[in-house]
């Protein structure tokens, strides 16, 4: 083992919301110790198995599954998964023995940093949204650091450990300069008209697709384009309601966004569920949102997320419950008013932090040097 190679454990997942920022936090400790090991821990079955191993990490995958906090009898299999994950996390653990381990939120960072944090290992955690989630809150407690992306948060954490850092979001998207024309062009639509961009999260939502399917007539008269993204459980009933609506070139469909610097550029306005990863994407590239929190998720988050931008007028709103009446129309009227883009634009663009994942990174860094030193390798 080299002197200065630092072994780090990334753990957490679930959705794209956890996994991109995990990603982009790993790429920037390993810009600052190229010789670093970097071991992921994701859950079985979930999107991290995939997209780590692609973004050119090692993962580790935990039978870990969340609480069903509708039906407590469903619970039984939930605590053995729990307690398989722990004992696995302990031997992962025992085996790579890292100077630091980072969670990001999602299943698998329980049981991992908390077996870590157990050994006496630095822990630092990464909160994304403007509400803690539960595990986060746990494991905050043992935390060295938490690292957070919204102002207020020591209503949950202990002040003296948050660092505002803002949420990591993937390099390409700042990096890669694609003029307008060309991302329009890229999904087969007119360069000159106005496009609208409609994503409903990494999964995809299914309020916002219904919205789309019943304005299918109504985006045909519009003179606007769209991109939309159903998510992948919802792409074929989308394409069967576009294909017995006749033809629409003005609306390009699919189930996933690979490149969402293209879509971004491309965009005049943007439709989006209020993830915070996403929010932080439409804050550092000055995208105008209308945002349509999703009411399923812990503690109604994605509604604190929303909230702190409308506080700002930096984004428009529309209740989940509201959507299928008044969306499809505000996006249209909203896009041909360019003083109402322009000012959502200036004002989502003062909520940016820049070189988020550089700044947890060095916190990394810090701990695990620091963790090295200590124990005298
Ligand atoms: C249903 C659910 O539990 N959602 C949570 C999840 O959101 P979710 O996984 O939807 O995450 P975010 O909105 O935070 O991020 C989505 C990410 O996926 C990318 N993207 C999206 C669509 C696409 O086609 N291609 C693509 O690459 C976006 O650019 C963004 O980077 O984690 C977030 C961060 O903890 C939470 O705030 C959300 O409440």
């Amino acid at each position: 083992m080299e002197k200065n190679s630092l072994r780090i454990i990334v753990s957490g997942g679930g959705t794209g919301g956890h996994i991109f920022p995990a990603i982009s936090i790993a790429n920037a400790i390993r810009k600052k110790h190229p010789d670093s090991e970097i071991l992921f821990v994701g859950a079985s079955g979930r999107m991290e198995m995939q997209r780590v191993p692609a973004a050119g990490y090692k993962i580790i995958g935990l039978p870990v599954a969340g609480f069903n906090r509708k039906n407590l009898l469903k619970n039984v299999s939930v605590l053995i998964k729990l307690f398989r994950s722990q004992r696995m996390a302990k031997k992962i653990i025992k085996d790579f023995k890292p100077d630091a381990a980072v969670g990001v939120g999602g299943y698998a960072s329980g049981p991992t940093l908390k077996t870590a944090a157990a050994a006496g290992i630095p822990t630092l955690i990464q909160e994304q949204n403007s509400y803690a989630g539960v595990t986060n809150k746990l494991l905050a407690k043992s935390a060295k650091k938490i690292c957070v992306a919204y102002e207020g948060m020591e209503r949950f954490f202990e002040k003296d450990k948050i660092i505002l850092t803002g949420n990591p979001v993937r390099q390409n998207l700042l990096d890669e300069k694609i003029n307008k024309s060309e991302a329009t062009r890229m999904f087969g639509l007119d360069p000159q008209k106005k496009t609208i961009l409609i994503v409903g999260g990494s999964l995809g939502a299914r309020t916002i697709n219904n919205c789309v399917m019943h304005s299918l007539n109504k985006i045909r008269q519009s003179d606007v384009q769209f991109i939309w993204q159903t998510g992948k459980i919802y792409i074929e009933e989308a394409k069967a309601a576009v294909k017995e609506a006749g033809s629409m070139p003005m609306l390009h469909t699919t189930d996933f966004i690979s490149d969402m610097a293209a879509a971004y550029s491309a965009a005049d306005l943007v439709i989006s569920r209020a993830g915070a990863g996403s929010i932080s994407e439409f804050c550092l590239l000055g995208k105008p949102v209308i945002l349509v929190p999703s009411p399923n998720v812990a503690e109604d988050h994605q509604t604190k997320n929303a909230l702190a931008l409308v506080n700002k007028e930096a984004a428009l709103y529309i209740k989940d419950s509201e959507a299928e009446e008044k969306l499809i129309d505000t996006a249209i009227r909203a896009v041909n008013e360019p003083d109402t883009l322009k000012r959502l634009s200036t004002n989502i663009t003062r909520l940016a932090f820049k070189n988020s994942a550089d700044v947890i990174a060095e916190e990394v860094c810090k701990l695990a040097l620091k963790y090295k030193e200590e124990h005298g390798h």
